[in-house]
């Protein structure tokens, strides 16, 4: 296979990562030394820490209509609005992963991934989205496939149940997340997935990121289902950017709730695994010592995290949320509180970037009004003339490792000090086609060095921090903006059969964890 076939030039990278790492290790010991008395690899952490990588369905798989697998809302959207897709491109083929785990599971072996973490597609189960209208078998024996590869490696699944492929058949029927209805047949769902695949998956997350789902996909628009307000002129052909991403994040942790208690009402006892959720956030720093200012960074994080995280914690949304949203910020009944409340065992967090938060002087919207600006936060990558952090081949990430550090320490302090696993951390760079430049990604491996120490900075002052993965473990479909971002840690050339190769920053990674 494609691998096998560059195993030559894959050793002849080792040799040369191992000349450069050494030189990498030795600078990275020396600056080291004033913080960790010990050479920087994995032993700094317990040896149960798990490192990996990340994955998803649409953003990985291909096979989008083999084998039975019914329509999602993203193979839809990226049909209907090539518009919307930087690069017009789609998921169709993405990277082939369907057919070709097996060979990229021996790449995570070879790389010393502890963990790999991806998504199962709801509609490869159930095409039509519900259990009555069918369940798919060769959906289920795919994901088996898949599991048994990974877990006869030695390596450890972390399996994210939905990561925004909702069954375009529930969309169709009633508004998909939109409607309350979405969380019976997810949790029928789920439950197949408990049944058939949790005697070997011990860590499950019920969705990944639900604030960009709702944000991008109901107010933006930019993302499936690209639903948004006439006013934003984004070519949605409904929505309300008001009230839809508050009644969709709702119907997320109502799910997600429901999920949680089934898994630890009925599955958990004999499989002895655990339950969270995946969430992402920025760290906002206040602009100013200004009160105001730092008033609108605990505002952004609330508006951003805990929108999910305070209801998974305490029951109800932020006091700021259900001052600033009124009406619009759908109600807990005690009902729903109680199955919200304390449902997960451990949190997901992805992080990738930093932004300041200023208090916004100008009155807020009453016209054009949409979630993205209720947090009246005035949020800038720039401070008197100096950046956030080094500009990264993404314009809206600059990296800012000390932010990683600052939200996992709130965290601790405002959210009890939950269980967290970084789910995703990583960088991107833009409109790379060249092998040779894509492998030798000398700032990634700067910004993987520079993140784990702050990591490792959070576990020593109390973070209950157990595990990190990178995102990416290859170069993907980065939604809105096609193939033309790579976050991979293993570069995928597009031009010739999608061939893997791993890149700097994948063998860095593998002399860190001493594999
Ligand atoms: N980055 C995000 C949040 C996001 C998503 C789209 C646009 C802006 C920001 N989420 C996680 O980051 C990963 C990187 O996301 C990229 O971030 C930069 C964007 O320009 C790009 O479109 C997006 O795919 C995604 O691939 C994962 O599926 C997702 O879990």
């Amino acid at each position: 296979m494609a691998f096998q076939g560059s195993f030559l030039a894959i050793n002849l990278l080792i040799f040369l990562a191992n000349f450069l790492a050494k030189i990498e290790f030795s600078v990275s010991a020396k600056v080291l030394s004033r913080t960790i008395s010990t050479p920087f690899n994995r032993t700094i952490f317990p040896s149960d820490f798990l490192f990996g990588a990340s994955t998803s369905t649409y953003q990985y798989e291909g096979a989008w209509n083999e084998d039975g697998k019914g329509p999602s809302i993203w193979d839809t959207f990226a049909h209907t609005h090539p518009e919307k897709i930087l690069d017009r491109s789609n998921g169709d083929i993405a990277l082939d992963f369907y057919h070709r785990y097996k060979e990229d599971v021996k790449l995570a072996k070879f790389e010393g991934l502890d963990a790999f973490r991806f998504s199962i597609a709801w509609t490869r189960i159930f095409p039509q989205g519900k259990l009555s209208k069918g369940v798919n078998q060769a959906g289920i024996d795919h994901y088996n496939n898949l599991i048994n590869e990974i877990i006869a490696l030695g390596i450890k699944p972390l399996v994210t149940l939905f990561h925004w492929d909702v069954p375009q058949a529930l969309e169709d029927e009633y508004l998909g997340f939109l409607s309350p209805k979405i969380v019976d047949d997810y949790l029928d769902f789920v439950e197949i997935c408990f049944k058939h695949f949790g005697d070997r998956v011990q860590l499950w997350t019920t969705m990944n990121e639900p604030w960009i789902f709702a944000s991008m996909g109901y107010d933006a628009g930019s993302l499936a289902p690209g639903r948004c307000s006439a006013w934003r002129n984004n070519n949605c052909s409904a929505g309300n950017s008001a009230t839809e991403p508050y009644i969709v994040g709702h119907n997320m942790l109502l799910a997600h709730g429901a999920a949680a208690k089934l898994y630890r009402q009925k599955y958990k006892p004999i499989q002895k695994g655990e339950i969270g959720i995946i969430l992402v956030s920025q760290w906002f720093e206040p602009f100013s010592n200004k009160q105001e200012d730092k008033r609108a960074s605990k505002r952004a994080l609330d508006f951003m995290l805990g929108w999910f995280l305070h209801p998974l914690t305490y029951g109800d949304y932020p006091r700021t949320m259900r001052k600033l949203l009124g009406k619009r910020l759908p109600k807990f009944t005690p009902k729903e509180s109680k199955l919200v409340k304390e449902s997960f065992e451990f949190i997901g967090m992805n992080y990738y970037t930093s932004n300041f938060a200023a208090h916004l002087s100008t009155p807020p919207n009453t016209v054009n009004i949409s979630s993205g600006t209720d947090n009246q936060v005035n949020q800038t990558t720039s401070r008197n003339g100096k950046l956030i952090g080094d500009p990264t081949g993404v314009s809206i990430f600059y990296v800012a490792p000390w932010g990683l550090y600052k939200l996992l320490v709130y965290t601790k302090k405002y959210y009890k000090n939950p269980t967290v696993y970084v789910t995703e951390c990583g960088m991107g760079e833009s409109d790379i086609d060249d092998v040779a430049k894509g492998i030798n990604d000398a700032q990634r491996v700067d910004f993987y060095k520079r993140h784990i120490k702050a990591l490792y900075r959070s576990f020593r002052d109390g973070v209950n921090v157990k595990g990190f993965f990178a995102w990416s473990f290859f170069d993907n479909f980065e939604w809105g903006s096609g193939y033309t971002q790579r976050f991979g840690i293993n570069f995928i050339d597009y031009k010739n059969n999608l061939k893997r190769y791993p890149k700097r920053s994948a063998l860095w990674m593998k002399r860190f964890l001493l594999k």
